[in-house]
């Protein structure tokens, strides 16, 4: 939805799940359900219709508390100008909340917001400047698609002709000229959401909001709409932030995740960072798998995964309890007996199922030990698979490694 303002919305909150004339979010019992005004806008249209940059955006110690709960706790996030920036987390983590709070929905309970530079913890949603994406669509059915685009404008008084060239704009922008005069009854879902993100981004805010918005589509219409949000983001420098819980979306759009868990962020990173180099457990298991062995550090700096002896991080300190992990596609395999590559880990396994699942075949080995390995390996025409029953050696490089003592990453 548009600037984030009551005036700019249907008459109840567009919260997931909820219809535009439905009831109002069912997790955000006091969000607005005001009548309609006419706002006083922080820019004159002319303004709002040139191009601006994205603004950055500051949480400092920001908690929210429901009663006794803490849905949001002291977090501190900055987003830079332009930056697509995704909150990740279970169902529950604190990320709507988080985003409502932006918006102006809630008010924090402690600690301070800031857009482009400006405190905006205690100014009214209508003049905080930022369009607002949901998952439910939340169009005015009575009116038609350029109806609804331009009803942010008409709320901030542009004027008839800018303002059909506005709409004209960002119908062209999301893909859907020439359906101007349907209404939202007559356009499918993805369009639907089309809609909404045309009618989110004609005021051309410097933040946009985006909350599960693909959430209600199919698969494929998902994986369409991701790349042309992130275009539209790119071309319009629109600064986003986004929520999901859909780990491979946030992987795919984003330029930095945060990834909250019960209120609390443990680590905001670019999502190969988060990838390589999760701060602990939690992450690690938020994105792909990982092959885990809880071994004992020896007084020597390493410690047994499985049968192999593999060097520890400095700082771990003798007898710790050290969860060793490796991704199944840092693994190599090679039948029994072939020439080893210098410097890796070598492992002899046997391999007890394998699975052809299109652009890879995934293994699982059983090593000397009995110790359970999978592995992913991408295809390669030259070299058929291996069957179960097949003496393989499994290696990968040291440095391919994790390691968390009592969760948490030792580098
Ligand atoms: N209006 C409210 N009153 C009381 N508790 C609330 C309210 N809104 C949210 N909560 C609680 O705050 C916590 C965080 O909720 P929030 O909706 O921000 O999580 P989320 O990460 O967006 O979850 P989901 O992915 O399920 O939407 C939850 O425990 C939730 O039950």
């Amino acid at each position: 939805m548009m600037r984030g303002g009551w005036h700019d919305r249907p008459l109840t909150h567009p919260g997931r799940g909820s219809h535009p004339e439905g009831g109002p979010h069912g997790a955000h019992p006091t969000a607005p359900c005001r009548a309609r005004h006419v706002p006083a806008g922080p820019r004159p249209m002319t303004a709002a219709l040139q191009s601006p940059l994205g603004a950055p955006v500051t949480f400092e110690r920001v908690s929210k508390r429901y009663g006794d709960a803490l849905a949001v706790d002291a977090v501190d996030i900055d987003v830079a100008p332009g930056e697509f920036f995704t909150l990740l987390g279970a169902s529950g983590s604190g990320k709507t909340t988080t985003l409502m709070m932006l918006a102006g929905f809630q008010m924090p309970s402690s600690g301070e917001i800031r857009v482009g530079g400006r405190a905006i913890t205690h100014v009214a949603p209508a003049a905080r400047n930022v369009g607002m994406v949901f998952q439910s669509y939340a169009l005015f059915p009575h009116m038609s698609v350029a109806e609804n685009i331009g009803f942010p404008l008409r709320m901030r008084r542009a004027g008839g002709a800018a303002r059909d060239a506005a709409v004209a704009r960002v119908l062209s922008i999301v893909g859907l000229e020439g359906l101007g005069n349907r209404y939202p009854r007559q356009l499918s879902g993805g369009q639907q959401q089309r809609v909404a993100l045309a009618r989110a981004i004609v005021f051309e805010p410097p933040v946009l909001l985006m909350d599960e918005p693909l959430g209600a589509l199919d698969k494929h219409l998902r994986a369409h709409l991701q790349v042309e949000i992130k275009r539209i983001q790119a071309r319009l420098g629109l600064t986003v932030l986004y929520v999901t819980h859909d780990q491979e979306e946030a992987l795919t759009m984003s330029d930095r995740i945060c990834i909250m868990r019960d209120g609390r962020i443990l680590q905001t990173d670019s999502p190969e960072a988060l990838y390589d180099r999760p701060a602990d457990t939690y992450v690690a298991g938020f994105f792909g798998e990982s092959n885990i062995v809880t071994a004992r550090a020896d007084g020597d700096g390493h410690a047994l995964f499985g049968p192999a002896r593999v060097p520890l991080p400095a700082g771990v300190r003798p007898g710790a309890a050290v969860d060793c992990a490796i991704r199944p596609e840092r693994i190599s395999l090679a039948p029994a007996g072939a020439p080893a590559s210098g410097g890796a880990l070598r492992v002899p396994a046997t391999v007890t199922a394998a699975t052809f699942v299109g652009d890879y075949r995934r293994y699982e080995l059983a090593l000397a030990d009995g110790t359970p390995l999978s592995v992913r390996e991408a295809l390669r025409e030259t070299r058929a698979g291996f069957t179960p029953g097949a003496a393989v050696t499994a290696s990968w490089a040291p440095g391919a490694m994790r390691f968390f003592v009592d969760g948490r990453a030792v580098a």
